[in-house]
Order: structure tokens, then C-alpha cells, then sequence
């Protein structure tokens, strides 16, 4: 297998189970590089919970994770983060007191030295490597306005985007997007997607957890159906949408895919 055809994640054979509770069933599925993946399912299916082993948050009760080829089912968080997982949060996780440019800031520090100094004084190094990164990733996604606004200043659109170019200065191979599209009004909703499919043209492959059907399918490639912890369909969004199991699922739920 070539490096360009080899996927970028890899998930086989995955299960967890929250003691005898089996949340996540015998699961296997690709994300293929430069694509959007979609990861969808009612509510309660385990959506969540294979982000959270695909991140490293749990640990898994059975079957292997692979990153461009590598296996790092046991590699601790951090170091898949080393290895170009990045993450974004259905909650925004950034920190409202503080700047946008401290925000952005705080994430570099984390992702490269961990937690250990994070208190060292970033204002006395205004010309430091990653603060001219910072200043250049808003520039570029034209959010430099909002540099020195503290995050609580911020429309909740604004601090999802914000919370992208954290998510992606670590210059992730695969990020995993959790309801980007949640609580975002219609306009915002447009301009993140458009934030996403910039993303993905510059090469960053997406797996994306979303509700939202009109944001799947105009951002994803493919998309993974969850049902009870297992693969119930996998293809293109008319593809499952055509699938009787699929639509069962979802009638079952809330009325329809
Ligand atoms: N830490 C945990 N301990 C016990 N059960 C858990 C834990 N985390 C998740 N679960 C259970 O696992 C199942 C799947 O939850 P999960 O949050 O992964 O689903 P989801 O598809 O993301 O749902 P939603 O669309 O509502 O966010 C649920 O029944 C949930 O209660």
C-alpha cells in the first residue's frame, strides 16, 4: 500500500463496554486521507464514546486504532496528539477569561510541552515563534480582529472558529470534530462549513460526529452509521440514506435521517 492510499485512521474490531454495558460493538471502519468522514447515529448509539478511544480519553475493551499505519492503541493521549490527532469539542473548551491570543497560545504550549510550565509568562515574548503563528493563523481564517478580546466577548460562532484554528495550528493529519455545526445559528453555520471544506482542501482529513444532515452532506465523503455501539451502514449519504436498517434506526428515534 502506497503512503497516499493507506488510510489515515484505521479502527478494527473495536469494542468498549462500561462494565456489562456494551457501548461499543465489533466496530471496523477507514478514514481515508484528505476526505471528511461522517460518523452518525440517533442519540446514545456510541458516537461519542469511539471519538473518546480514537483520542485516547478511554481505553479500549477490545480491537486496534491505527494512525497512517501505526498502531496507537495504547499510546497514551498526549502522544496521539504528537502524532497529528487533534480534537475539537461539542463544548467549546477554550478559556473564557483569557485572550483569544492567549487561548491559541495556551494550546501550542500544551500540545508540545504538556502541562508541566504552563505558567511561563507568554506576554514578556510578543515576538516568540508561536505568537507570529497564532497571529498568522487568525490572519488567515480573517479573525485577527478578535486577538486581544477575551473568548467571554465572543459570539458562540466566533469562539467555535476559534476554537478550529487551536485545533489545527498543531497542523493535524486527522481532526476529529465533535457536532460542529451544535447551537450555531444558520449564518454560522455556513461559515464554519465553509472554515471545514478550506480545511480539508489544504489537505487536513476530517471525522466528523453531526446530527445536522444538510451540514454532512455538504462537508462529508462518506459517512459511518452507528446504531447500538455497531456498523449498521457505511457509503455515501444517499447511499445510507437508501439503507432499510438505517432508516429503522432513525424512525425509531427521531423520525428520520
Ligand atoms: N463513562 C461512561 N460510563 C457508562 N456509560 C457510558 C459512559 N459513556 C457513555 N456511556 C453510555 O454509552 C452509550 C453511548 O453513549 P455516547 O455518548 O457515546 O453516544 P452518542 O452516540 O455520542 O450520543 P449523542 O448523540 O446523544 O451524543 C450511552 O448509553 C451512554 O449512556
Amino acid at each position: 500500500m502506497t503512503a497516499s492510499s493507506q488510510p489515515v485512521l484505521s479502527v478494527a474490531g473495536l469494542s468498549k463496554s462500561f462494565n456489562a454495558l456494551k457501548v461499543v460493538r465489533d466496530l471496523s471502519f477507514d478514514v481515508r486521507r484528505g476526505e471528511a468522514t461522517a460518523l452518525i447515529g440517533p442519540n446514545g448509539a456510541g458516537k461519542t464514546t469511539v471519538f473518546n478511544l480514537i483520542s485516547g480519553v478511554y481505553g479500549v475493551t477490545g480491537g486496534r486504532i491505527a494512525v497512517d499505519g501505526r498502531d496507537i492503541t495504547d499510546v497514551p493521549s498526549r502522544q496521539r496528539i504528537r502524532l497529528g490527532l487533534s480534537r475539537s469539542f461539542q463544548n467549546v473548551r477554550l478559556m473564557a477569561h483569557l485572550s483569544v491570543i492567549e487561548n491559541l497560545l495556551v494550546g501550542q504550549h500544551v500540545q508540545t510541552r504538556g502541562l508541566r510550565d504552563l505558567a511561563s509568562p507568554f506576554r514578556l515574548f510578543p515576538r516568540h515563534r508561536w505568537r507570529r503563528e497564532a497571529v498568522a493563523a487568525l490572519e488567515e481564517w480573517g479573525l485577527e480582529r478578535f486577538a486581544d478580546a477575551p473568548v467571554s466577548a465572543l459570539s458562540y460562532g466566533v469562539r467555535k472558529r476559534v476554537d478550529l484554528v487551536r485545533a489545527t495550528l498543531a497542523k493535524p493529519t486527522l481532526l476529529l470534530l465533535d457536532e460542529p455545526a451544535a447551537g450555531l445559528n444558520p449564518s454560522e453555520t455556513v461559515t464554519l462549513r465553509d472554515h471545514l471544506v478550506a480545511l480539508k482542501a489544504r489537505g487536513v482529513t476530517l471525522l466528523v460526529v453531526e446530527h445536522d444532515m444538510h451540514f454532512v452532506d455538504s462537508l462529508c465523503d462518506h459517512v459511518v452509521v452507528l446504531n447500538f455501539g455497531e456498523k449498521i451502514a457505511e457509503g455515501s449519504l444517499a447511499d445510507i440514506q437508501r439503507e432499510p436498517k438505517v432508516r429503522e434506526a432513525y424512525l425509531g428515534a427521531t423520525g428520520g435521517v
